[in-house]
């Protein structure tokens, strides 16, 4: 099996190098419009298979498409990140034109392959790689409600002295600082609901916290995030190439579920070989379907800027 990743990035690199750590695929291929830069992280991971033992191969490539050729699954995160003070959505202007070409050099050599859409604004994105490869919309996966739950948990996990992974709490809608849902009264921790545990006041704070978890980073690093951002999109790759049927939030193609129709937006769905082979459809109470409802106007004023800008 192989896997692509393209962007040799921040994100980029970090999501291939997970890859090639849990040994997803045989190969995977790393692709960079920057000369010789895929080459040389490429190079730089592979020099710590011998030191953490695993097998799989990774090569990197400047712009040579046809060394994809027959990939399973590409992670796409080519484009330019946010600087302190920005907004995702102001990435869109430059970030269009590389996803819609990037999709469309990537199916030209592999006819089957499923698309993890990473780049900024990822919702955006995601709809404009529907649109315009035109592959049917269970092979269409945006990356940004499995980081944003992650992050959800961890924000959890501080206020409660919990481990993260005993948090059970799911971030759904868009993905951007005003867009995105954390459903806490949803949250369990180890199936008690973590509402039981915190004041108001603490649940307020978490979900806003978690809301601005990128933009955090952002103004700490001066450029987005990396590591998690990287793991979870290897864990989005894993449950698909392992046929995991793993329960994850991503951006997918709604077609009347939760009441939205030709828009990318975060909702739960299990992912596995066929790439999101089911949505599930939660009770959201009147406050929550009001929420999503006004997170999916203004990702479809985002999607609208697409036409505007000549790239759909
Ligand atoms: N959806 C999510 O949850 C997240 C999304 N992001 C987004 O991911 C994107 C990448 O972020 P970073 O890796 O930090 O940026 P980066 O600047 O470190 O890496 C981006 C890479 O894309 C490459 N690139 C640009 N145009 C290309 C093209 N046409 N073909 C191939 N490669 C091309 C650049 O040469 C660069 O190496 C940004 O748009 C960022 O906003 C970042 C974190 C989380
Ligand atoms: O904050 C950003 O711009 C990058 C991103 O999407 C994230 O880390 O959630």
């Amino acid at each position: 099996m192989k896997i692509t990743v393209v962007g040799a990035g921040a994100v980029g690199a970090t999501t291939a190098d997970n890859i090639v750590r849990s040994e997803l695929a045989e190969e995977v291929v790393l692709l960079d419009i920057k000369e010789g830069f895929a080459e040389g992280k490429a190079q730089d991971m592979s020099q710590t298979a011998a030191l953490l033992g695993f097998d799989s191969k990774i090569i990197g490539v400047t712009n040579d498409y046809s060394q994809t050729a027959g990939s399973t699954v590409a992670v796409i995160t080519s484009g330019l990140p946010r600087k302190p003070g920005m907004t995702r959505e102001e990435l869109i202007g430059t970030n269009a034109n590389i996803v819609r070409n990037v999709a469309e050099n990537l199916l030209k050599h592999s006819p089957d392959i499923i698309l993890v859409v990473v780049s900024n604004p990822m919702d955006t994105m995601t709809y404009l790689a529907l649109k315009a490869t035109g592959l049917p919309k269970n092979r269409i996966i945006g990356m940004g409600g499995t980081l944003d739950s992650s992050r959800f948990r961890y924000q959890l996990s501080l206020r409660l002295g919990a481990s993260p992974a005993d948090l059970n709490a799911i971030v759904i809608g868009g993905h951007g600082d005003t867009t995105m849902i954390p459903l806490i009264k949803h949250a369990t921790w180890n199936s008690l609901p973590v509402t039981q545990f915190l004041t108001d006041e603490e649940q307020k704070q978490i979900v806003a916290d978690t809301m601005v978890g990128g933009a955090t980073l952002t103004k700490l690093i001066g450029t987005s995030a990396w590591y998690a951002p990287g793991a979870s999109s290897a864990a989005v790759v894993a449950s698909i190439v392992r046929d995991q049927k793993k329960l994850f939030t991503a951006s997918v193609y709604l077609e009347g579920e939760y009441g939205q129709e030709d828009i990318n937006l975060g909702v739960p769905v299990v992912l596995g070989k066929n790439g999101w082979e089911r949505i599930l459809e939660l009770p959201l109470d009147e406050d929550e379907k009001a929420t999503f409802a006004k997170s999916a106007d203004a990702v479809r004023n985002m999607n609208n800027v697409l036409k505007e800008i000549g790239a759909l």
